[in-house]
């Protein structure tokens, strides 16, 4: 499990350790850790040009103390401070090893940028010179390495509201911070290092998680010797109507590749006609009227992919809704329960996988708004509502209370077509019927799905269908530990 912490953790465990050391230890060992990450990325250290963006914080400490250790090694470093002061000791440091002060200029003649302006001292927008600095920085040509965060996202929560440094290596003190985990701050932060500066016994419960693919490996369900298609889970699946037949596919594909012992599927007969052609393997109840009744036992349910959001279902989804299993709610289902949000008052566990825009309407809140503070949003939303929410995007993530936000590390931008969500539904609709909690479902689904993914793209576009083509290859990867 990979976990992140937020900024005033993070300084709350530093108090602790720095208690314990003499002054300086930590920048030390900062520097000594940024110096080699920028040494491993130059190749070549003597010779090479190294110019430092050095606000007036501790975070400037860093960089100008790295700098020092670079040129000591015969770098050529050049120091552009932003700040009206910078640290003192730092500077004079990097001045007795033979570095300079420069302008702003130094830029577009550097090997290597290493951007010191600001870390999770950080507040609000980026000022200037430090918002042109990092713009200029991005222009460049040389390569930005990040001192702990990069300077304009916020380390605790991903948000970045004006210029903000596009690294192409962050080296993050002591521990992983939760922005860096989470976009639009992960899309800035290129590749994270952690170098170790002793702060693991201080630091406290994380604030979020990444699962691994061992984790992923341990979590999921396989079948045993004793097992048959009943008890492995049986999953519903109610999705598609005569307009939207394709959800329906899709959703069941889903399921099918995801382990279910066997998947029912209840509609009206367009979807029917195609599920049947698609899936022989599913067992499929027509509908005509929206009643659960005839359909079979299940172990869970998923309500909503292409369902439509009238009368219909509105009626399967409280009758769905009223049962004492688990139930994934997406697309058009979470369109009906923002409507009528007493429909998720219930005991059993349900898990909701809107979009941003999906959660807008659900919380009343602006979509823009949620994509800018996912993390938070998400958090909100699963309060408020009593479920687990899987918010679909960028970055997904899974909170549930009062667990720390699982934030999924696969995925790709291709899946950013029409029709991978209700892949993703079919997904974690079979792992909820297999016996995962919705927290465990929803994120190991959201990181099978995600891998599948990439999988799937290599590099091009994506169908939807060609993402369930992919999950048993994902799944393989996460078995042999290759993912
Ligand atoms: N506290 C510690 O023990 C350690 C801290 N370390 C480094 O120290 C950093 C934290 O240092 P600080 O607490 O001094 O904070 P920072 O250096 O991150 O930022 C504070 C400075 O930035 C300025 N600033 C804040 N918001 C700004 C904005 N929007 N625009 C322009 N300027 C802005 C402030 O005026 C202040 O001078 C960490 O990110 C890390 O790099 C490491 O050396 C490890 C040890
Ligand atoms: N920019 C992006 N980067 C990575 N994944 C994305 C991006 N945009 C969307 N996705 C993923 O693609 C899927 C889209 O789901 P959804 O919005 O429900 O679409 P649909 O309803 O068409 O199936 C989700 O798994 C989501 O996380
Ligand atoms: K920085």
């Amino acid at each position: 499990m990979r976990t992140a912490y937020t900024a005033d953790q993070i300084r709350a465990a530093e108090h602790v350790l720095m208690a314990g050391l003499p002054p300086g230890t930590l920048m030390q060992r900062a520097a000594a850790g940024l110096a080699a990450a920028c040494a491993g990325l130059l190749g070549r250290v003597y010779g090479s040009r190294v110019v430092l963006l050095v606000g007036s914080g501790d975070n400037g400490g860093d960089a100008l103390y790295a700098g020092e250790r670079l040129a000591r090694r015969g770098a050529r470093v050049e120091a552009i401070l932003a700040g009206s002061r910078a640290h003192e000791a730092g500077l004079a440091a990097l001045l007795r090893a033979g570095g300079r002060v420069a302008g702003p200029g130094a830029l577009t003649r550097a090997d290597l940028i290493m951007d010191g302006l600001v870390g999770i001292g950080v507040s609000g927008a980026l000022r200037e010179p430090y918002a042109g600095l990092a713009e200029e920085a991005n222009a460049a040509r040389a390569p930005v390495v990040a001192v702990d965060v990069p300077s304009g996202v916020d380390a605790s929560t991903g948000r970045v509201q004006g210029a903000a440094v596009r690294a192409l290596v962050t080296v993050t003190m002591g521990a992983v911070k939760t922005g860096l985990l989470v976009d639009p701050g992960a899309g800035h932060a290129g590749r994270v290092e952690l170098v170790d500066i002793g702060l693991g016994p201080c630091l406290p419960d994380p604030d979020v998680a990444a699962l691994t693919g061992g984790d992923v490996d341990d979590l999921l369900p396989r079948p045993g010797k004793e097992s048959d298609k009943y008890r492995r889970g049986v999953l519903g699946v109610l999705a598609g109507s005569d307009l939207y037949t394709g959800a329906a596919v899709l959703a069941v594909g889903g399921a099918l590749r995801a382990g279910a012992g066997m998947v029912r599927y209840a509609g009206p007969a367009e979807p029917v006609a195609q599920v049947r052609a698609a899936w022989p393997e599913a067992v499929i109840t027509l509908l005509d009227r929206p009643s659960i009744k005839d359909v079979g036992r299940v172990q869970a349910w998923v309500l909503g992919p292409g369902l439509g959001t009238g009368d219909w279902a509105h009626e399967l989804a409280a009758q769905v809704l009223g049962t004492g299993l688990p139930v994934l709610v997406d697309a058009d289902g979470l369109t009906v329960v923002a409507r009528d949000r007493s429909l998720l008052r219930r005991a059993a566990p349900t898990l909701i996988t809107p979009h941003a825009g999906e959660l807008a309407r659900l919380i009343r809140a602006e979509r823009a708004d949620i994509e800018a503070a996912r993390l938070q949003h998400a958090r909100a939303a699963a309060a408020e509502l009593g479920v687990t929410v899987l918010l679909k995007g960028s970055t997904t993530v899974v909170a549930e209370e009062p667990r720390p936000v699982r934030v999924n590390p696969t995925g790709t931008s291709w899946l950013a077509t029409g029709g991978t969500g209700d892949v993703l539904s079919g997904v974690a609709g079979a792992l909820l019927a297999q016996g995962l909690g919705a927290y465990d479902a929803g994120s190991c689904a959201a990181y099978l799905h995600g891998l599948a993914g990439r999988l799937a793209a290599d590099g091009a576009p994506l169908a939807a269908a060609d993402v369930a083509t992919a999950l048993p290859a994902a799944f393989r990867a996460v078995a042999a530990g290759g993912a």
